[in-house]
């Protein structure tokens, strides 16, 4: 019996196994395209609990709600690091953020901080009226293209739109005609985005794999990106300072709360809460809070359409609570709990991030059974899970009805179901980003019916994923909306 930092007991000796891979990259060509797929799969010939190795990386993976409960809850604490990545460290100003942090007295005060004075119900409902004001304009722009009979792009129009509620959140002031309006800002994030997702080679391979990095142009991509968003940063932040009157309503925006933050602690002596931290805790908010609201609202769409007595019975629900008025309020859906189902059944069936964000072991522990060294990279196969066919019954049927009577959510305590991440590290964007899916969505049914374009049957919806970081629906979405007004 040995005793790991913490003073807590493991009582095994036995490793995980671990499918054969190849000198030097180990499993790293197993991953392909979709890795939440291809290690599924990998899974089912080798257990819910694997060892792999990434280069020299060696990586746990977890695939079942079992495993998850024992990271997530039961030795959560152990389960809590992040594992320094090359393109995040650089993006966050070397980690001085939230998300990727390593586990460290650090990332608690800094998660502290965020969840009371960023993330907490009283500051999202504050922000009701910019969900409500870029909401309508949508809902305008959409009415426009429905008087014409256009087809939308409703990914792109996805994208603008929580694009304009984060941005007006963050900063207090509109997208539109912004510096980053345009396909200007669409492109820097998915360039973000795309770089976080990519294994770069020095995260797996020291030493030759900075070299690998340079020649294949990822350092320039990535310096790129950072100076983009460091003058774009430092450009509001300027303007924040620089006057208080640049707000169209009286709220603090995220800006103003986090320099007023800043103040504070340079008032109080410390040092450690720097104008990078301020920057870095936007990029978080930027990297989780635009595009995964607007991938769900995508695949919801798709769902709906795909699945016409879903989209009726939901519609009529939606129409009923909110009869003769010209829009569904947020207090109105409180009362859609067919709608609710609607939303969890594609949270479940589509993971914005199927393999959630990379963690690493803080301390030797155990899992399962098994014996876990420190510093071990964790990989939680979220979207394994939430197909479980143990769990699941028909795990790839999009049935809301499943949700029936049912006390399973996704706010990390029940872990067949984990879109959020569990533990201490959970999405601390879950209140804003419900908010901001719910609204918009309930108000895209009750105002529009939308059909395929061009003859398209909902069998025809093609359905592929594409992959990197976040999984979203790779060939975009294009319907008509008729106007129900
Ligand atoms: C549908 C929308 C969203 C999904 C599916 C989602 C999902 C996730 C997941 C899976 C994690 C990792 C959890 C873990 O490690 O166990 C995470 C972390 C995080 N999310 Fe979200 N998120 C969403 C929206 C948001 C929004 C709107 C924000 C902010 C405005 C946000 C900010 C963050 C931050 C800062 C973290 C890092 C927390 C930490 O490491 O302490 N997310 N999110």
């Amino acid at each position: 019996l040995t005793k790991n930092k913490r003073g807590r007991s493991l009582i095994t000796q036995k490793q995980p196994p671990s499918p054969p891979g190849l000198p030097i990259i180990g499993n790293l060509h197993q991953l392909g395209a979709l890795p939440h797929r291809s290690l599924a799969r990998l899974a089912e010939r080798h257990g819910p609990v694997m060892l792999i190795r990434l280069g020299f990386e060696p990586t746990l993976v977890l695939s079942s709600a079992e495993a998850a409960k024992e990271a997530l809850k039961t030795r959560d604490v152990d389960y809590s690091g992040r594992p320094i990545s090359f393109c995040s460290g650089k993006l966050t100003y070397n980690n001085v953020d939230m998300a990727f942090t390593p586990y460290s007295e650090y990332w608690r005060e800094m998660r502290k901080i965020c969840v009371v004075e960023l993330f907490s119900l009283k500051r999202v409902q504050s922000f009701q009226p910019v969900r409500t004001e870029v909401m309508d304009a949508f809902i305008q722009s959409v009415a426009a293209s429905a008087a014409e009979g256009e087809a939308v792009h409703l990914g792109e129009m996805s994208f603008e739109l929580t694009a304009s509620i984060i941005f007006k959140i963050a900063f207090g002031r509109s997208f539109k005609g912004s510096l980053m309006d345009g396909k200007g800002f669409e492109k820097l994030l998915h360039e973000t985005t795309a770089l976080v997702g990519t294994f770069a080679a020095a995260d797996f391979f020291p030493y030759v794999g900075w070299m690998v990095d340079k020649l294949s142009g990822l350092h320039s991509r990535v310096d790129r990106v950072c100076e983009r968003f460091d003058g774009f940063l430092e450009s509001v932040i300027r303007e924040h300072l620089n006057s208080d009157k640049l707000k169209d309503d009286g709220h603090e925006d995220i800006v103003d709360v986090l320099l007023r933050i800043h103040r504070e602690h340079v008032r109080s002596g410390a040092t450690w809460f720097t104008m990078n931290n301020v920057k870095a805790i936007l990029i978080d908010i930027f990297l989780g809070g635009v595009d995964t609201g607007a991938i769900v609202l995508v695949w919801a769409l798709t769902e709906l359409v795909k699945n016409p007595e879903v989209m009726k019975k939901v519609q009529d629900e939606i129409r009923h609570w909110a009869s003769g008025k010209e829009r569904v309020t947020e207090e109105d859906i409180d009362n859609l709990k067919y709608f609710k189902m609607v939303i969890k059944e594609t949270l479940r069936v589509h993971l914005v991030g199927p393999l959630l964000v990379q963690k690493k072991t803080t301390a030797k522990t155990q899992m399962l059974g098994y014996l876990i060294q420190e510093g071990v990279r964790v990989v939680i196969n979220a979207w394994a899970i939430a197909r479980d066919p143990k769990v699941w019954d028909q795990p790839d049927k999009f049935i809301p009805e499943r949700f029936n009577d049912s006390l399973v959510d996704y706010r990390g305590q029940h872990f067949e179901f984990i879109p959020f991440g569990g533990g201490r590290r959970i999405c601390p964007g879950i209140n804003m980003a419900m908010a901001m899916i719910e609204l918009v969505l309930a108000n895209m049914l009750h105002r529009f019916d939308w059909k395929l374009p061009d003859g398209m049957t909902p069998e025809e919806l093609d359905m592929e994923e594409g992959f990197g970081f976040t999984s979203f629906k790779k060939v975009p979405l294009k319907l008509v909306p008729v106007d129900n007004y």
